[in-house]
């Protein structure tokens, strides 16, 4: 496979992605072929490269902020941009990993990938890093303030540029790579801020009941002989068959609460991690059997929340996804939202699996009360029945193409046949929440 120089493009794959593009990544390349049909122009590609090889000694190890073709887990090569790179152990001048990330695809989908899995030919001739170091040299911007927001490290107002991208570039790549929790071992999707002894560790093992979490398996062994939870810290309100749902007060279980978010920001991108959670409930839902309730996903909701969100984080565990927990979730927000008599949404930003599974909620629920009323019921009254925003109604209904505007209002035009074609391309309606099993009363602040 790959020479000190770069891979030898010898996979059919390869050799595709060579055809298809120049040196600089972007104009395709005229496809020459011979009488018997043998693609000339790869001969031609090689032979152009062989010079840019040669003709750019300083190619290898690549900058970061290059942007080249990667082999994908498809098979396919896909436009990236290299992050990092790190020396590999027992490793020639240029053996570097690259950490990259999919233009194309969401973040949580970066990774460390090996010089031959790169398409050098593809590289492109300018890197970016000239355009970020002009974004650093200015005032913080509002995506850097945003980032360092979300990762919730105190005093970065005081940053100078310097240290600001040196903390940009330690949180763009992952530190835990994979985690142990109860009887899965899931791969993370992003960074998430652990105290500074996990640095150096690729894998955390956690205890499903406590969330406690450890760097090394013996630990968690000894942790589980002594750990006497087998359930979430905090008061069942929910049970159904397997299914319990807990609530848990960040204020009287901070450690539990810190934990779960440590664990939460690994699959959450764009969301502020709270060390301060007293001011947040967590409700969560776990598969229970006789060994323990563990934990399948959960949602934090503010105590008191002055822009009506009735949730501010939502997580499926990755093992658990697409089997309905995530719109159980959305559905148990909403019911709180009833009981507490008030319309709730949920915080923004929504990431796309958050907006997906959010849109596929509104749909759902608002088109089955359509379907049993016809058209004959206002937004208001959806918006009473369901506890979702007004706002959110009318831009779903709209969506879907349901509202006319007709003499300065909203007019919802419901057809029935229309109603059931959207219904069924709306999916699978995830797990009931069973609300004569709800036994919850709204957070009063104790005196
Ligand atoms: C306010 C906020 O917190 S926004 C952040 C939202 N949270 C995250 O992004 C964290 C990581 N993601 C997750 O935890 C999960 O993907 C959740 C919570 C968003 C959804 O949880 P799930 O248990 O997978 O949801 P569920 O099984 O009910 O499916 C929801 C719908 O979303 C869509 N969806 C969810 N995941 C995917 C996916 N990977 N690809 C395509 N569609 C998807 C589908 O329409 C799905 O319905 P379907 O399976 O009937 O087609």
């Amino acid at each position: 496979m790959g020479s000190m120089d770069g891979p030898t493009p010898t996979t059919e794959n390869g050799r595709t992605a060579r055809t298809n593009t120049t040196c600089n990544g972007n104009k395709q390349q005229q496809k020459i072929q011979s009488d018997d049909g043998f693609d000339l122009s790869v001969v031609a590609a090689d032979k152009e490269n062989e010079v840019f090889r040669k003709g750019k000694p300083g190619l290898l190890p690549l900058e970061v902020g290059t942007r080249v073709m990667c082999r994908w887990r498809d098979g396919k090569f896909h436009p990236v941009k290299v992050i990092e790179r790190r020396k590999m152990v027992s490793a020639g001048p240029n053996d570097y990993e690259y950490y990259v990330h999919y233009t194309e695809f969401n973040r949580r989908l970066d990774e460390w990938v090996k010089l031959e899995q790169l398409d050098l030919d593809s590289v492109e001739a300018d890197v970016d890093e000239k355009v970020e170091d002009k974004a650093t040299s200015l005032k913080m911007t509002r995506h850097q303030k945003r980032k360092i927001d979300e990762t919730h490290v105190e005093g970065h107002e005081e940053l100078d540029a310097a240290s600001l991208r040196e903390h940009e570039e330690f949180t763009k790549v992952k530190n835990i790579a994979t985690i142990e929790l109860g009887r899965y071992e899931i791969e993370t999707w992003y960074f998430s801020p652990f105290p500074p002894e996990y640095n150096d560790s690729l894998k955390l093992y956690f205890c499903e009941f406590c969330l406690n979490f450890m760097k090394r398996k013996e630990q968690l062994q000894r942790h589980m002989r002594k750990c006497d939870l087998k359930h979430p810290p905090g008061d069942e309100i929910y049970r159904s068959g397997t299914l319990s749902m807990f609530e848990v007060d960040g204020k009287k279980n901070k450690v539990y609460g810190q934990n779960l978010c440590y664990l939460a920001k690994l699959f959450l991108d764009h969301k502020t991690l709270y060390y301060d959670v007293d001011l947040f409930l967590f409700y969560v839902l776990c598969e229970c059997d006789d060994r323990g309730c563990h934990m399948v996903g959960y949602f934090s909701k503010e105590k008191h929340s002055e822009e009506s969100y009735n949730l501010a984080c939502i997580l499926t565990l990755p093992p658990y996804q697409r089997k309905g927990y995530g719109k159980f979730l959305i559905a148990f927000s909403y019911e709180l939202s009833k009981k507490e008599g008030k319309v709730g949404t949920p915080e923004r930003p929504l990431s796309d699996l958050g907006m997906l599974s959010y849109k596929g909620y509104w749909t759902r629920v608002l088109l089955e009360i359509l379907k049993k009323h016809k058209s004959n019921i206002s937004i208001k009254e959806l918006s009473d029945m369901t506890a979702i925003k007004a706002d959110e109604i009318l831009s779903t209904l709209q969506s879907l193409e349901l509202i006319q505007y007709r003499k300065g209002q909203h007019a919802i035009c419901a057809d029935p046949k229309v109603l059931d074609r959207h219904l069924k391309a709306a999916g699978r309606g995830g797990l009931e929440v069973d609300v004569s099993k709800l036994i919850w009363t709204p957070y009063k602040e104790q005196g």
